[in-house]
C-alpha cells in the first residue's frame, strides 16, 4: 500500500507576495515546492505593484505592521480581479488605529475573503525543510480552505480556524511576551521563573483577545499556545532576542538594527499599552515590558514588579 501522503489538490495558484522579506519569501518557497507560482513585489523589485496584483489569484501580504497601511492604500488605489483571496501573515497592530492588519485589509476591501496565517512559525526552521505547522483563519470557509490546500505539504501541516481576529492576536500578543521571555531567559532566572511567565502571559494574552471580541479557545491553539511556546523559547525569535539583550544591558538602539528582518513586539507593546490604558484591561505583564521599552526601568525591576505584586487567586 503507498503511503505517500496525498494532499488536498488545487489547480496551480499565481501567488503575489507583498513584502519579500524573511516571512515572505519563506511564505513564498514552501508554496513553490508545492507547484504554485510566486511573484514577489518589494519596494526595491523590479516588479510594479500592478502586475503582481492584476496577475494574483492569492494575495499574500508579509509586510511588517508598520508598512501595512501604506501597502494598503496602493493596493486599494489599483484594485483587484473579482476572485483574488486576500491572505495576512503580519503579526502586528496598527500605530493608528490599533487596528490588526486583517482588520485593515477588511476594512479596505469589505466583501472580500481574507484569510488570516499564523502560527509556531520560527522562520529559519522552515526554510531548513523542518515540520512545523500553522493556522489560515477566515469568516469565509472555501478561503481558508483553498488555502489551506496551497501551503499543505508533508512538512508543513496547515489548519483551518473559523476565529481569524482569534488567531492573529495569538501571533501578534505572543510577541510581547516573547521579549519578556528573552528578559527571563537573559537574568538566568530558570525554569520555574519561565513557566510561570508563560502560564501567566497566556492568561494575559486571553484576557486580552476574548476582550478585543476572539473566541478564548482558538488561543489554546496552535496560533496562540502554539505560537507563544515556540517565540518564548527560540533564540531564533527576534523578539525573544530584544529581551535577551536587554537582559544584558544592551538599548534598543543597539539591539534593533542587528536583527535579521522585524521584532513586532516593540511596536505592538506601544500600541496594546494605548489601547489597555482606554479600554481599562489589567495587562501587567505587558505593561513591565512597555516600561523597560521605554528605557523606564531596568530588567530586574521588570521582575521585581510582577513578583512583588499583590498576592490574589490565579
Ligand atoms: N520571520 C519570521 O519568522 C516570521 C515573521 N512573521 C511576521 O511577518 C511579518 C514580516 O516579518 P519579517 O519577514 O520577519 O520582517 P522583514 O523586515 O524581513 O520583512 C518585512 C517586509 O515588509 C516590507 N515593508 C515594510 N514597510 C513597508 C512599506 N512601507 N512599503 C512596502 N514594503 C514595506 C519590507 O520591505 C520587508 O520586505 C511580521 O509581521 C512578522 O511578525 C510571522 C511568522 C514568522
Ligand atoms: O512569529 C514568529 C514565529 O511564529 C517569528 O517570531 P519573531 O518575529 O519573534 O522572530
Amino acid at each position: 500500500m503507498d503511503n505517500t501522503p496525498t494532499f488536498p489538490a488545487t489547480k496551480p495558484q499565481t501567488l503575489g507576495i507583498l513584502g519579500a522579506g524573511v516571512w515572505g519569501r519563506t511564505l513564498g518557497q514552501l508554496v513553490t515546492q508545492n507547484g504554485h507560482r510566486v511573484e514577489y513585489w518589494s519596494r526595491s523589485g523590479d516588479r510594479s505593484l500592478e502586475e503582481i496584483v492584476t496577475e494574483a489569484n492569492i494575495l499574500l501580504s508579509a509586510v511588517s505592521m508598520k508598512g501595512v497601511a501604506s501597502v494598503l492604500s496602493q493596493v486599494t488605489a489599483l484594485g483587484l480581479a473579482p476572485d483574488t483571496i486576500i491572505v495576512t501573515a503580519t503579526k502586528g497592530l496598527d500605530p493608528q488605529t490599533t487596528a490588526t492588519a486583517a482588520q485593515l485589509w477588511q476594512q479596505a476591501f469589505p466583501a472580500r475573503p481574507v484569510v488570516v496565517l499564523a502560527g509556531p512559525n520560527l522562520s529559519k526552521e522552515i526554510q531548513q525543510g523542518l515540520p512545523a505547522a500553522t493556522v489560515v483563519a477566515s469568516n469565509d470557509e472555501g478561503a481558508a480552505s483553498l488555502v489551506q490546500a496551497v501551503f499543505s505539504s508533508s512538512n508543513f501541516r496547515v489548519y483551518t480556524n473559523p476565529d481569524p481576529l482569534g488567531v492573529e492576536l495569538g501571533g501578534t500578543l505572543k510577541n510581547v511576551m516573547a521579549i519578556a521571555s528573552g528578559v527571563c531567559d537573559g537574568l538566568q532566572l530558570g525554569t520555574n521563573a519561565k513557566a510561570a511567565l508563560l502560564t501567566r502571559g497566556l492568561t494575559e494574552i486571553i484576557r486580552i483577545g476574548t476582550h478585543w471580541g476572539a473566541q478564548m479557545e482558538t488561543f489554546y491553539g496552535l496560533s496562540g499556545l502554539g505560537d507563544l511556546l515556540a517565540t518564548c523559547n527560540s533564540p531564533l525569535s527576534r523578539n525573544y532576542q530584544v529581551g535577551y539583550q536587554l537582559a544584558q544591558g544592551k538599548t534598543l538602539a543597539e539591539i534593533l538594527p542587528d536583527l535579521e528582518g522585524t521584532a513586532e513586539g516593540v511596536n505592538t507593546t506601544q500600541v496594546l499599552i494605548q489601547r489597555a490604558k482606554t479600554l481599562q484591561i489589567s495587562v501587567p505583564i505587558s505593561y513591565q515590558v512597555h516600561q523597560l521599552l521605554e528605557g523606564k526601568i531596568t530588567p530586574k525591576d521588570a521582575v521585581e514588579a510582577l513578583m512583588l505584586r499583590d498576592i490574589k487567586p490565579e
